[in-house]
């Protein structure tokens, strides 16, 4: 079966990838690069089309992205977005201006033409707009295909050389017909026949790991997590016993976490499973260490020089499989995308590492992760585990960790844990747990004072992990959760709930 691939050129931003996510949404395969990949390697990866992204620049500052123009001379298919509009339209001798009047927001645009990517899409139609600037002229060879009461130009295309743009986004939710549109360009304009599935991406997957690897020894950190269990059985499918995992508890697991993964991964999955206890490890190298980004580095170098200390016991390893998705690039920073927050298992590597990484995911995003779960059949309990990130509990002890704080917090994440899954509540919130600052209030219990710490707590609904809204717990909930916490955990007098959304604040508090 030919294998279908659309690119992404990525001219800047966090949220370009959801261009690729709704490719692949209409079963096309598709993933998203730098604006500075080489015409050569595009060439060779031979997509059925392209898509240009939008991007915070301006295509009249002179350091803004510029692509080489032999990418028009290809034939293949390209769709400009917002930025990609505007590129296309200086390259191709249009103009393009900032006018007076902005348009952010939902917007009212009216489609002027029945045909291409707008073909039974005629008419007025919501779309957001989210530009400053704008087209002023249109390129010779160019047509208009839609308007709004700001915009002379919403969209335009080049039906002969099979160029389009619009000013519009259509891969967000808020521009209802969107996905009609990427989907006309996917399927009339690029010629796509849409074979891509969890299954198909499940095959290929299995066929590059046992291409790549031969036979050669692989270990695969595994937290018990979605993503790397996802990718510890996908990877186990490829080259069986080849394989070996190694769990290590950094000492900053959640209660009873290491016994549960040991026995589900030993019982359930007959995998390879080296089982490493390092918190004395871990501890040595972050105790009086504060700095968010500092710790995460630390975490992350450490657990590859751990890796590589158990790999020399299993002889010559060359690779390594993380459960690497695509939010944690993202996050990391990128060419184009600011540093949010280090993940321990991208940023955090240390230069001079040996393994060669295999990361099957490092393009999907979470809930994709969870569809490819079920289809390789793993149980619901890991499919729909929350997300716990690789630095755990040290990221959640906001400045300095102690084993005094880790315990306090451990203890208090079990109660959120266990209330929010007696409520029921667990498959419908994202995230649900407890951060432990490093102040202290006062408080009163049983007449005496007392000078404690608080608990925070957070839980948040989302789909991504990209964006996230606090979720609206019932108040009979939250006053379980905050007795129990201040009862039943000597050192904590006061619990607190975070009602911050994601922008502008993270998931995680560091
Ligand atoms: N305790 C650990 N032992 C071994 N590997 C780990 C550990 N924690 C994290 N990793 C590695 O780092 C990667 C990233 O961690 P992350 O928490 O994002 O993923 P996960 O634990 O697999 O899934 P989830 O996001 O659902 O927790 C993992 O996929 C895994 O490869
Ligand atoms: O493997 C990981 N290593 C990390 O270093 C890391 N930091 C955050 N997370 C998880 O990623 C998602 C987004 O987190 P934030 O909103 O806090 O940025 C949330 O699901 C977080 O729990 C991590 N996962
Ligand atoms: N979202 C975008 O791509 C914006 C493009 C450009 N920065 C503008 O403001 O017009
Ligand atoms: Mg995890």
């Amino acid at each position: 079966m030919e294998r279908e691939l659309v690119l992404v050129l990525d001219f800047g931003g966090q949220y370009n990838q959801l261009i690729a996510r709704r490719v692949r949404e209409a079963n096309v395969y598709s993933e998203m690069i730098s604006y500075k990949t080489p015409i050569e390697k595009i060439k060779e990866m031979n997509p059925k089309g392209i898509i240009f992204s939008g991007g915070g620049a301006s295509v009249n500052q002179e350091n803004a992205p510029r692509i080489d123009k032999e990418i028009y001379e290809l034939g293949i298919p390209i769709l400009g977005i917002c930025y990609g509009m505007q590129l296309m339209t200086i390259q191709f001798g249009g103009e393009v201006e900032r006018p007076q009047a902005h348009e952010y927001g939902m917007t009212e645009v009216t489609i002027d033409v029945n045909e291409g990517i707008w073909e039974g899409l005629i008419g007025k139609r919501q779309c957001l707009m989210s530009h400053g600037d704008a087209v002023k002229v249109i390129p010779e060879g160019f047509e208009r295909a839609a308007h709004t009461g700001n915009t002379p130009v919403a969209a335009m295309f080049n039906k002969e050389k099979k160029l389009y743009a619009v000013q519009y986004h259509p891969e967000v939710k808020h521009t209802p017909d969107g996905q009609a549109m990427l989907e006309n360009f996917l399927y009339r304009i690029c010629g796509c026949r849409g074979n891509w599935t969890m299954e198909s991406f499940i095959q290929t997957q299995i066929s590059e790991i046992r291409q790549r690897v031969g036979g050669k020894k692989v270990l695969c950190a595994l937290s018990g997590g979605v993503d790397s269990s996802v990718a510890a059985v996908l990877v186990h499918k490829a080259i069986g016993d080849q394989l070996t995992c190694i769990y290590v508890d950094h000492g900053f697991m959640r209660k009873d976490e290491s016994v549960q993964v040991k026995k589900t991964f030993t019982e359930q999955f007959h995998l390879n499973l080296d089982f490493v206890e390092a918190d004395e490890r871990f501890m040595a190298k972050v105790s009086g260490v504060s700095e968010p980004e500092e710790k995460r580095k630390l975490i992350g170098n450490e657990f590859i020089r751990l890796f590589e200390d158990e790999a020399r016991k299993l002889g010559q390893v060359d690779f390594l499989v993380q459960g690497t998705l695509y939010p944690d690039i993202v996050e990391s920073g990128t060419e184009t995308a600011e540093t949010i927050k280090t993940h321990h298992n991208v940023g955090g590597l240390p230069e001079d590492m040996k393994f060669e990484l295999i990361e099957p995911l490092r393009m999907l995003f979470k809930d994709e992760v969870r569809k490819v779960g079920i289809e390789l059949g793993l149980p619901e309990e890991i499919v729909w585990r929350q997300p716990f990130p690789g630095p755990g509990l040290a990221i959640r002890i906001i400045g300095e960790i102690t084993r005094e704080k880790l315990d306090l917090l451990r203890e208090a994440d079990a109660v959120v844990r266990e209330e929010i899954r007696k409520a029921n509540l667990h498959r419908d919130i994202w995230q649900y747990f407890a951060v432990l600052p490093s102040i202290r209030s006062v408080g009163v219990m049983g007449d005496g004072r007392t000078y404690g710490y608080p608990v925070i707590l957070r839980a948040v609904t989302s789909d991504d992990a990209m964006t996230a809204d606090w979720a609206k717990l019932p108040y009979e909930l939250l006053e379980v959760i905050s007795n129990r916490i201040v009862n039943e955990i000597p050192g904590i007098n006061r619990v607190v709930y975070d009602i911050t959304s994601k922008p502008p604040g993270t998931i995680e508090w560091e």
